[in-house]
């Protein structure tokens, strides 16, 4: 699945909409049993959420946009098929959370591309349930600190701390991932789906029993006039970079 939606690959509504579609469709295949996720964006992974979808917008189009963003987090989390990311590019906040969410991470060795959950970069919080993705992926006191800090880590650190699982030279990403999709499936698959079932389910769970009440805190928190301004602060900041 090559991500495509230019420049950034950022998170918008209609880009969760198919990303949504082509998983489901690949699930619903038989003959389907494994998806490697990359970016068709050069050195770009992915923006992560689409900061358009959260700023300006009315508590409706907020709702709408949690509730798909909810969905393409618990549909790749809890996917039957075997998920690798080969990440080719800067991967932010929303992108990592699609990528943490994979089985396994291959990262293209090049120190541009950082990853991490930077939101408080942009004086927003993760969510619990992203935070709750990356305590599983490196731990408790690696999270904290990297939550509190909004760090990106760049690949040797993330290989370090956890949140990848394999560093390659840039032009060996795709192949290397896929050389470790072979051990996969390799394993009796419904053996392999329990087990995934069995570690993430807990973690899933905690966001389902509370789906409403997540979308709600999503549109209250996101529509008060300091993080409206703050995230037009940062955008501002991106378009500046530029001149
Ligand atoms: C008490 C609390 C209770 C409850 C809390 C409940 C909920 C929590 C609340 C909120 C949580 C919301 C979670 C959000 C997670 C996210 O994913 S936020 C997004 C974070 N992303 C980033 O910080 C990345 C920003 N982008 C960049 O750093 C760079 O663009 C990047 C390094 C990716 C690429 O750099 P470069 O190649 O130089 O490109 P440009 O910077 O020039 O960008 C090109 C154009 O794209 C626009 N753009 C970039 N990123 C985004 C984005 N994420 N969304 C929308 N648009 C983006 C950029 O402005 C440029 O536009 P232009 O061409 O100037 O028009």
């Amino acid at each position: 699945m090559k991500m495509r939606n230019p420049p950034v690959n950022s998170l918008s509504l209609e880009f969760l909409t198919e990303l949504l579609i082509s998983l489901e469709k690949l699930e619903s295949d038989k003959a389907f049993h494994a998806i490697i996720l990359t970016s068709d964006c050069p050195g770009i992974f992915s923006a992560g959420l689409d900061l358009m979808e959260m700023c300006g917008r009315d508590p409706t189009h907020y709702a709408e946009y949690w509730k798909a963003v909810q969905e393409l987090w618990l549909r790749f989390y809890l996917s039957h098929l075997v998920v690798i990311s080969a990440i080719n590019g800067v991967n932010a906040a929303g992108g990592c959370l699609l990528a943490l969410s994979c089985d396994y991470r291959v990262l293209a060795d090049n120190p541009k591309y950082a990853m991490g959950l930077n939101e408080t970069l942009l004086g927003i919080i993760a969510p619990f349930w992203f935070k709750d993705t990356l305590v599983n992926t490196v731990g408790h006191r690696t999270a904290e600190r990297a939550l509190q800090l909004g760090l990106l880590f760049p690949p040797a650190e993330a290989l370090q701390v956890g949140m990848v699982d394999k560093v390659v030279p840039e032009d060996q990403v795709l192949s290397a991932a896929r050389s470790e999709l072979a051990q996969w499936l390799a394993i009796p698959g419904h053996a392999r789906q329990l087990t995934k079932s069995l570690m993430r389910k807990p973690t899933a769970d905690r966001l389902l029993k509370e789906r409403d009440a997540d979308i709600q805190n999503f549109v209250r928190f996101i529509s008060r006039d300091a993080i409206q301004k703050a995230l037009r602060v940062y955008l501002e900041k991106l378009k500046q970079k530029k001149t």
